[in-house]
């Protein structure tokens, strides 16, 4: 049995005070990241090298001794792995050679995924041993973008706006879109599985994207792939945890918890947690949901935003996180104040 307490939550135990964990927890507002960052020689290359992704993994693990480290990765690495052109503009965010006819999805590969994703599983193997050895009530979360988010930036080409050429694909084109969709789920579940088998304690589908959908798009593209992604999962490493974040879902987060053979479901930031808490099932456990605006800010306000969330949540089995990822104009202090309220329970 393990003992580490963010596992044991997503077995279904109300652990008190809750685990916590920040999404983007390694990131720019850290300065020993910046540092890492710009030595590195780019964010693609910072994802491929074990060493460094390993490093900047663990960096908030030292300073705010977080229950869960998140892989350093990106969820764009798996169209990366498949061979679509990728570039992280400075500060334009990603940039893809979009795929948007027959020719784009054929130049997709599954077959090299599993190689040219090698770096990132050792990146996995690194981390699992240095937490073992340093900080051992800290669980390993592997991560992956769920199909229809990362379908998104695959034929958008792009981030920042509302992806309409990939909602409009969807609906012009769905044999094609459908088939984009079904080469990046195998290709998601060879890396997750390979993410388990090099250590990662737990995996995290990330849905960014789930909300832009109309409810029969939703039941279509997110909850459909989603749940055979999840399933077979299950079925190959039963042991290993799953948490779904289908962000900005509103009242589908219920159909999506039901449907889901999670653990745990994520929560946004606009999402009341008292009806998630009356909505899904009560040994799923709910993860989030405090404004990363919050965090920047600081002061009386972060401390009654993160209590009203514990109240909230009390009794029940709770992993605390943000709404969404930590910002880079966070102050490090200010995560620090966070840890003080949260320990406090
Ligand atoms: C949509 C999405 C992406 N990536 C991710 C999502 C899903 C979650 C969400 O909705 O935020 C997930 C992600 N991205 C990153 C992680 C690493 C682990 C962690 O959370 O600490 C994780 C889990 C690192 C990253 N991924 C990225 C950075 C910043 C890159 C840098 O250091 O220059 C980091 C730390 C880049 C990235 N990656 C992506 C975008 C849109 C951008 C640019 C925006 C930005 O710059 O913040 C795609």
């Amino acid at each position: 049995m393990t003992t580490k307490p963010f596992l044991r939550t997503l077995a279904g135990e109300a652990v008190w005070p809750p685990p916590v964990w920040l999404m983007r927890q390694a990131g720019r507002y850290l300065p020993e990241y910046r540092a890492v960052r710009n030595e590195a020689g780019g964010f693609i290359k910072l994802c491929t090298t074990p060493e460094a992704a390993a490093e900047v993994t663990l960096q908030p693990i030292r300073r705010y001794g977080f229950d869960a480290a998140i892989l350093f990765s990106d969820i764009l690495m798996v169209p990366w792995a498949m061979g679509q052109g990728l570039r992280f503009a400075e500060g334009e965010g990603p940039l893809l050679d979009p795929v948007r006819d027959q020719a784009g999805l054929d130049a997709l590969q599954l077959e090299g995924v599993a190689e040219r994703a090698a770096p990132i599983m050792e990146t996995v193997r690194r981390v699992r041993a240095a937490l073992e050895a340093d900080h051992p009530n800290t669980a390993l979360i592997g991560f992956a973008g769920s199909p229809w988010t990362v379908a998104c930036y695959m034929v958008e080409g792009r981030g920042g706006g509302e992806f309409a050429e990939a909602r409009r694909m969807a609906f012009r084109n769905p044999e094609l879109f459908a088939a984009v969709m079904a080469k990046l789920e195998a290709a998601t579940l060879t890396y997750l599985l390979a993410q388990a088998d090099a250590g990662a304690e737990a995996l995290m589908l990330f849905d960014s994207w789930a909300g832009l959908l109309s409810p029969s798009g939703f039941r279509r593209w997110v909850i459909e792939p989603s749940v055979r992604l999840a399933t077979a999962l299950r079925a190959a490493r039963p042991d290993i945890p799953l948490i779904g974040f289908p962000r900005l879902a509103g009242p589908l987060l219920q159909e999506y918890a039901a449907a889901m053979p999670i653990q745990a479901v994520a929560m946004d930031t606009g999402m009341d947690p008292k009806w998630a808490a009356a909505h899904v099932p009560p040994n799923m456990a709910l993860q989030g949901n405090l404004d990363p605006q919050a965090v920047v800010a600081g002061g009386p306000a972060l401390d009654e935003e993160a209590r009203a969330i514990l109240a909230a949540m009390r009794g029940r089995p709770f992993i605390f996180n943000l709404g969404h990822g930590i910002v880079p104009p966070t102050p490090p202090e200010h995560v620090a104040q966070l840890m003080d309220v949260l320990r406090a329970g």
